[in-house]
């Protein structure tokens, strides 16, 4: 999925990143080299058979980014277009943001390249769990650990946990965000909108906006569009409009998200919820909203649309939603972007506690998690600011920065470089 005006692949511009942080913090080339690639990728074939009793073969992958502070961690997409360069990219980010947040984890990603709506359940199950067996002989409890990412959830990671544990023995820390009654942590659904809600509600105050007073515009309603909305409206800021991947609908006095929540349960879309106006996609991107928070697929805000964006301040929850060309349209325009490195950073955070949980079988209250992921994530935030308003930078590099220099400590001390 190469973004059309700069001809860069999503891993491309993820390494562009990397390296403008190499360059400006003066990185050897053993370094950057090390740093910029990839430790392992596989493809596996995932036979499949279908409604009809015939065959058809897909292909998945497992890209491990890199491993100095821990083990690879990371979701599982299934997409059409989760190709070994989306997964690449992905992987990449989750080094980054795994060093971001300070979880003392690796980057890796998983995808499975097929249309998830081709798929019955029964499919679906047979296709994660032969993923999983498939891929099993790279991962592990203290190797490689699985989450939820696009078209996959806690139903997904229930059926991979056991198939692992048919082969391996059962540990149910070899994937998270699995069911709670299978050793899932309480908030760890919630966590990834939660975090970002926890950027939005910091850096508002930052700007000295009352959140009443803000407007939010959501792209994407699934686990992490769908949270954002519910949480940022129980903050007291506007959530106007939000879309899925049928369309979208706006209220500009506010959408009632139980409504919407209403509509979502019984059509499996957003579309048409009473009471609402109906957008697109792309009129989301470019409305009127103080926020915009793109919640949903990759390269969405790209150099043919960034002049239009009408709002002060994006919150990247989605992986890479800005190719390189429109990030820097948008600084150029003044507009705040916080990076998905940080802002979406909520979700493995959780997963860094159920991991523990798990290996130390204890579980923890949701009140004790949400207390730590705020720890977290205000820590980090907080270390992008400062950075950025030190050395006039944008967020995103600054956030790289921070990251890159304490993966490449890491990968120092345990004698790789
Ligand atoms: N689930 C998690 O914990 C984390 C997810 N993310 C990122 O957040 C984003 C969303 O992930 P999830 O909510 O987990 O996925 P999901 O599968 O639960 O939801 C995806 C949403 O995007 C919508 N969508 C799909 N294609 C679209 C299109 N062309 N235009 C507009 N909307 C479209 C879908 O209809 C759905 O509402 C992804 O970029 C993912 O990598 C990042 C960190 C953690
Ligand atoms: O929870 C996790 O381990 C990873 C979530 C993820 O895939 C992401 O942050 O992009």
């Amino acid at each position: 999925m190469a973004s059309e005006s700069t001809k860069l692949t999503p891993f491309e511009a993820v390494t562009a990143c990397f390296h403008r942080a190499a360059d400006q913090l003066g990185l050897k080339d053993t370094t950057r080299e090390l740093l910029a690639g990839t430790y392992r990728e596989i493809r596996v074939q995932v036979p499949l058979r279908s409604r009809d009793g015939g065959m058809r073969t897909v292909y998945g992958y497992r890209v491990q980014h890199n491993g100095a502070r821990g083990p690879y961690k990371g979701g599982v997409r299934f997409h059409q277009h989760a190709d070994l360069d989306e997964v690449r990219a992905l992987a990449s980010l989750m080094t980054w943001k795994t060093a971001l947040v300070d979880v003392p984890f690796g980057g890796a990603k998983g995808g499975v390249q097929v249309d998830p709506n081709t798929l019955s359940e029964g499919e679906a199950e047979r296709m994660s769990r032969r993923y999983m067996s498939q891929v099993s002989y790279v991962i592990g409890e203290r190797r490689d650990i699985m989450a939820p990412d696009v078209n996959t959830d806690a139903q997904t990671m229930a059926w991979m946990m056991d198939e692992y544990g048919r082969k391996n023995g059962h540990t149910p820390a070899i994937v998270t965000g699995k069911p709670v009654e299978l050793g899932g942590s309480k908030g760890r659904d919630a966590a990834t909108g939660r975090g970002t809600i926890m950027v939005l509600i910091k850096a508002a105050a930052d700007h000295g906006w009352r959140p009443e007073d803000v407007s939010v515009a959501i792209q994407g309603y699934g686990n992490v569009g769908s949270w954002a909305a519910r949480l940022a409206a129980d903050e007291g800021f506007r959530v106007v409009a939000v879309s899925d991947a049928y369309g979208g609908i706006y209220s500009g006095g506010g959408l009632d998200i139980d409504a919407v929540d209403t509509q979502m349960r019984e059509t499996g879309s957003v579309v048409d919820t009473p009471g609402t106006d109906a957008i697109t996609n792309e009129e989301l991107v470019t409305l009127d909203a103080t926020v915009l928070i793109p919640a949903a697929l990759g390269e969405v805000i790209t150099a043919s649309n960034a002049d239009q964006v009408s709002a002060r301040m994006i919150l990247e929850a989605a992986n890479h939603p800005v190719t390189p060309d429109a990030d820097d349209i948008l600084a150029d325009r003044g507009i705040d972007v916080l990076p998905d490195i940080l802002v979406n950073a909520g979700g493995v955070t959780v997963s860094y506690f159920e991991w523990t949980q798990n290996l130390q079988e204890f579980k923890w209250s949701e009140k004790q998690v949400n207390d730590e992921l705020y720890r977290h994530m205000a820590a980090a935030y907080t270390a992008v600011q400062e950075r950025a308003a030190k050395e006039n930078m944008t967020q995103r590099q600054s956030a790289f920065q921070i990251a890159v220099e304490r993966v490449a400590t890491a990968a120092k001390l345990r004698g790789y470089l």
